[in-house]
């Protein structure tokens, strides 16, 4: 059986980290990528049990207690946390799983999960950043301000992780994913 493997994505909100998954799972439906779990609203069109578990800070809290969570963080107001079980029975089942998780998420895995491969997303620039989250539209302004303002703090992080990809050109970005990911042995 295949090896199963935790992939941690992470990088400054709005960077493009949604949009490169989209491609590269549509491409490797051989990897899966976990469903968080947060008590952040659901923006226009998302599902709940498919973009998110959407729950109340209750929910969340009594999850943190009972230990069901492999990682959380709060950011930019909201709570959120990777479900343990769905991850250890895939990684248990060989498969390649991906978590895409903020900053202090992706340290804790390093301590948990030392032998994660952690990758981090850059923009261009952070002028493109901040049209990028603002293209998007669905965050308030306080939203933005708050996610912008974290957003220097995660990229001064990014050689804390294994390998850095910028973001730029959509398609040469996945290919440089690709490349990260399926290193020949
Ligand atoms: N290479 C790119 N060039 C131009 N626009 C891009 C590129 N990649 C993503 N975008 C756009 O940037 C916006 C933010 O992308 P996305 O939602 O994927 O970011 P994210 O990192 O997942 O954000 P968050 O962490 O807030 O969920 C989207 O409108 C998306 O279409
Ligand atoms: N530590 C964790 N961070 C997570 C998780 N799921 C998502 N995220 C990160 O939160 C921000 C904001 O996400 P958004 O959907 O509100 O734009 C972003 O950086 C995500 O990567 C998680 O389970 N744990």
């Amino acid at each position: 059986m295949k090896t199963g493997k935790l992939i941690v994505f992470t990088g400054p909100s709005g960077v493009g980290k949604g949009t490169l998954l989209r491609k590269l799972l549509a491409q490797h439906p051989e990897l899966v990528l976990s469903i968080s779990v947060t008590t952040r609203s659901p923006r226009p069109g998302e599902i709940n049990g498919i973009d998110y578990y959407f729950v109340n800070v209750e929910k969340f809290q009594q999850m943190v207690a009972d230990e069901e969570l492999l990682e959380w963080a709060e950011f930019a107001g909201n709570y959120y946390g990777t479900p343990r079980l769905q991850v250890e029975e895939l990684i248990s089942q060989g498969k390649w799983v991906i978590l895409e998780i903020e900053l202090e998420g992706a340290r804790q895995i390093r301590q948990t999960f030392p032998k994660a491969l952690r990758l981090f997303i850059l923009p261009p620039s952070l002028w493109e950043l901040e049209q990028r989250i603002r293209g998007r539209g669905t965050e308030t302004e306080e939203a933005i301000t708050k996610r912008l303002r974290r957003a220097q703090e995660e990229i001064n992080a990014a050689s804390e992780f294994d390998i850095q990809i910028v973001n730029d050109d959509l398609d040469k970005a996945v290919k440089n994913l690709e490349a990260a990911l399926f290193v020949p042995c």
